[in-house]
């Protein structure tokens, strides 16, 4: 009985929002689960035997593990630095279950890159494309150091020239995107070439193009990581936050500048940041215009880690590899559906068709295609018509 009191009391404590847990929706995350949890069936009071207490203990232990642990102490002058254990990749001493004895720590080797490229173009000026070596990661870098990463066109059309080829290779499982450099991650559009048109490159027209970079990643079917050091400002912060995840050094400001240089961004860069920190702080960050440090930005839940610069791209392998070792299909259709509502009939569109590449893959989804090469009759008799 003991026993049972000890379980239920650790469920409850694991389930209740850790200290660290960002505040809005995902407090309410984590109320809901804590509630789930009292509708949990109570364990079998009959059954005190060592056995029924191990299968209780072993339940427990894969709900609790799913969920975020609390913080491991801080650890001296790294207080602005998150360490959070992670998933197989980052266990602490109380998760030496069968879960992290099964998919366990990724390697921590460094990456080997090689120079990729699309071949279907001019060679890439502002961009660096590259692709690990025995590894399903690609890492597209924005290569304007001297202007703090801004982007021209043509730096976008880089970039988006390197997602469509990192998209196609079925080798590539994740994709990081960063900036050339330790001071800056992306400026945004660069500033000298902004006509009354947009940005335009010279003897061309002016355009917004970083707008349909930003839906690109977004339907994407694959995790696009920021890799975040120095400043991501303006356009560049607007596309950490279209991707997947950010991974950002110690050294890392984020802010948008917009009402102080006559521009705005009222699409994804308004919409997206209102989800990802509340709509109060977005209002904040657009009409201030300031600056925020990278641990201001982990509290607001616009990064998911913040880490020493120089561990920054040990630690984003780290998350990559992480990625890499999970089913591919799984993380697909959870991307699109992670976006879906927000994309309106877009996203809709994107998790649908998730749905059909699924379906092709199936007996039945076969049978019709069979029989109308056979010139027959599909016979999907067969098929259960499923609860
Ligand atoms: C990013 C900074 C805060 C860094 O400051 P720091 O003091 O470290 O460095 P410097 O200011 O000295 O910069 C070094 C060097 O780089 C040049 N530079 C930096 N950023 C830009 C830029 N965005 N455009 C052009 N040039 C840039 C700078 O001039 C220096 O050159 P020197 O020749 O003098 O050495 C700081 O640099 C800064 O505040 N930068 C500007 C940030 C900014 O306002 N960005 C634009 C926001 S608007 C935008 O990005 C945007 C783009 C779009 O395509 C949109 C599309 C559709 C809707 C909206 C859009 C949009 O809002």
């Amino acid at each position: 009985m003991g026993d049972h009191t000890f379980l239920h009391g650790y469920i409850f404590q694991k389930m209740l929002p850790s200290p660290k847990m960002k505040e809005n929706h995902r407090e309410s995350e984590s109320a809901s689960l804590a509630t789930a949890c009292f509708h949990l069936p109570p364990p079998p009071m009959a059954d005190t035997s060592d056995e029924g207490m191990h299968a209780v203990a072993r339940r427990v232990a894969a709900v609790a593990n799913h969920l975020s642990p609390p913080d491991p102490a801080p650890k001296a002058g790294r207080s602005s630095v998150s360490a959070r254990p992670c998933g197989g990749g980052g266990g602490g001493a109380s998760m030496k279950d069968s879960y992290q004895r099964i998919h366990g720590e990724v390697p921590d080797h460094p990456v080997v890159w090689r120079t990729a490229d699309d071949g279907s173009g001019p060679e890439f000026t502002d961009v660096i494309y590259e692709k690990a070596v025995g590894e399903g990661i690609a890492k597209i870098t924005i290569n304007r150091p001297e202007r703090r990463n801004a982007f021209r066109p043509k730096t976008v059309k880089e970039l988006s020239r390197a997602f469509n080829d990192a998209r196609d290779d079925v080798s590539i499982g994740v994709i990081i995107l960063t900036g050339k450099g330790t001071k800056a991650f992306c400026s945004g559009g660069d500033q000298a070439l902004r006509t009354k048109d947009g940005y335009a490159d010279p003897d061309d027209v002016g355009r917004l193009n970083v707008l349909d970079l930003q839906v690109q990643i977004r339907r994407l079917p694959k995790p696009v990581i920021a890799m975040v050091a120095g400043y991501a400002i303006g356009g560049g912060h607007i596309l950490h936050m279209v991707c997947d995840l950010t991974i950002a050094a110690d050294n890392a400001i984020f802010g948008q500048t917009g009402p102080k240089v006559g521009s705005f961004d009222a699409g994804y860069g308004s919409s997206i940041m209102s989800r990802l920190v509340g709509p109060k702080k977005a209002r904040e960050m657009w009409f201030l215009a300031r600056f925020y440090t990278a641990s201001e930005a982990d509290k607001m839940g616009l990064v998911n880690i913040v880490v020493p610069l120089e561990n920054l791209e040990q630690e984003t392998i780290k998350w990559c590899r992480e990625i890499l070792r999970n089913s591919p299909t799984a993380i697909r259709v959870l991307k699109s559906a992670l976006n879906a509502v927000d994309d309106g009939h877009a996203g809709l569109q994107e998790l649908a068709g998730d749905a059909t590449l699924l379906f092709y893959g199936t007996e039945e989804g076969n049978e019709g295609k069979t029989a109308y090469m056979q010139k027959r009759r599909p016979d999907f008799s067969k098929f259960p018509r499923l609860p």
